[in-house]
């Protein structure tokens, strides 16, 4: 017999009732449709204008319905990750991949932070890798992620300990995450010293990034003495090899440095040929079957990502009616009210009802 908890449905494809929505759309076409048909029943008592509004129009109503029909049938998709969770045996390994391409604009710390959001995933660390790929093959985003991985033993236990909404740490510090969160003594004392390390790592960055730190070009460094960013062989050095089965507390996923060979005759294809890169080194590595991709200057915020990902993932009936699953972005430190709709609010929480 099939065990009832593997055979529930990993996701829910629900319809949205919007039949006030077709009422009105409905009206507006018949409204488009008539006048139409009054531009071409009265054409021979008009000239050329009448001829040429008659042109625009039917454009206008072609372009409408296109639109309208992209939203006539609008449907959800109810993930259930803990579904997922239960089927913990089967789970299948994920190797996530970040971007980044210049030290000056996009500074390590942003890149760290994304490092660290996926480090700290709900998803069992031995299960996961996490593969950077620096097309600036600079030695202060390499230091930046070995000291991340050192901050990352103590951040990881504590998000999974009590369960942090927000894994990016200087996304995390900088709201009220302190009183909204835990009122017991010890979590204030885990979070006061999780600061302090933060505070720590922060300027240890910072610090090399004037060149005052031991960023100095020997032992792990001695790769990136004298390279030019646009010609050097490739660098891969694995910052920080789990060795630990299982997913107890204290397990931090692979964290793996990656500056591929360049070449100035030879197109390197931006981020597209990083992504390249990335799946070939992945592929000798960990060769997960599954990938997640998070630019530099992006952070995951919300924990269980890949849960609801495999939900849709897993839970296709057969493997060719879903490849590919994309989050909706929200973007920090926007105008106040989004002035500019770069939120694309109207689409992901009303239309979509995502958020
Ligand atoms: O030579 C390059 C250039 C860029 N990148 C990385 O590619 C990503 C995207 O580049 P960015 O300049 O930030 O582009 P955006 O316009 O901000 O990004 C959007 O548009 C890109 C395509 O235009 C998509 O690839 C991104 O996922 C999407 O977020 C970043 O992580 C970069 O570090 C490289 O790795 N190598
Ligand atoms: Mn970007």
């Amino acid at each position: 017999m099939a065990n009832p908890t593997t055979s529930l449905p990993l996701y829910e494809r629900v319809a949205r009732k919007n039949t006030i929505a077709r009422a009105i759309e409905l009206s507006i076409l018949s409204l488009l449709l008539s006048l139409l048909a009054y531009r071409i029943l009265s054409f021979q008592d008009h000239g050329f204008g009448w001829l040429l509004a008659f042109l625009c129009e039917s454009w206008f109503a072609f372009i409408w319905v296109l639109t309208v029909s992209s939203k006539w049938n609008q449907v959800v998709y109810e993930t259930y990750p803990q579904r997922v969770l239960q089927r913990k045996l089967e789970l299948p390994p994920v190797d996530m991949f970040v971007t980044t391409a210049d030290p000056v604009l996009e500074p390590p710390i942003l890149t760290v932070n994304t490092v660290l959001s996926l480090l700290a995933l709900d998803y069992p660390a031995d299960k996961l890798a996490c593969y950077v790929s620096d097309d600036g093959g600079s030695p202060l985003t390499f230091y930046s992620l070995v000291e991340a991985s050192k901050f990352a033993k103590l951040r990881v236990p504590f998000c999974k300990k009590y369960s942090i909404p927000v894994r990016a740490p200087f996304r995390y510090f900088s709201g009220d995450s302190m009183s909204s969160q835990d009122t017991s003594p010890q979590f204030q004392q885990d979070w006061k010293k999780m600061k302090d390390e933060y505070e720590q790592l922060s300027q240890k960055i910072e610090d090399a990034a004037k060149g005052s730190i031991p960023c100095e070009l020997i032992g792990e460094f001695a790769d990136f003495m004298n390279i030019q960013r646009r010609n050097h062989a490739s660098i891969v050095k694995v910052i920080w090899e789990n060795k630990e089965a299982g997913d107890a507390n204290g397990v931090v996923p692979h964290l793996v440095y990656i500056s591929r060979e360049k070449r100035p005759k030879h197109p390197h294809h931006f981020k597209a040929g990083a992504m390249n890169i990335l799946t070939r080194v992945s592929g000798v590595m960990t060769n997960a079957p599954f990938m997640l991709n998070v630019d530099c200057d992006m952070y995951v915020n919300n924990p269980q990502i890949v849960l609801h990902a495999l939900c849709l993932l897993l839970g296709v009936k057969s493997d060719k009616d879903c490849a590919f699953v994309q989050f909706p972005q929200h973007f920090y430190d926007g105008l106040k009210d989004d002035p500019y709709g770069s939120q694309w609010a109207v689409l992901h929480e009303v239309r979509m009802n995502l958020s």
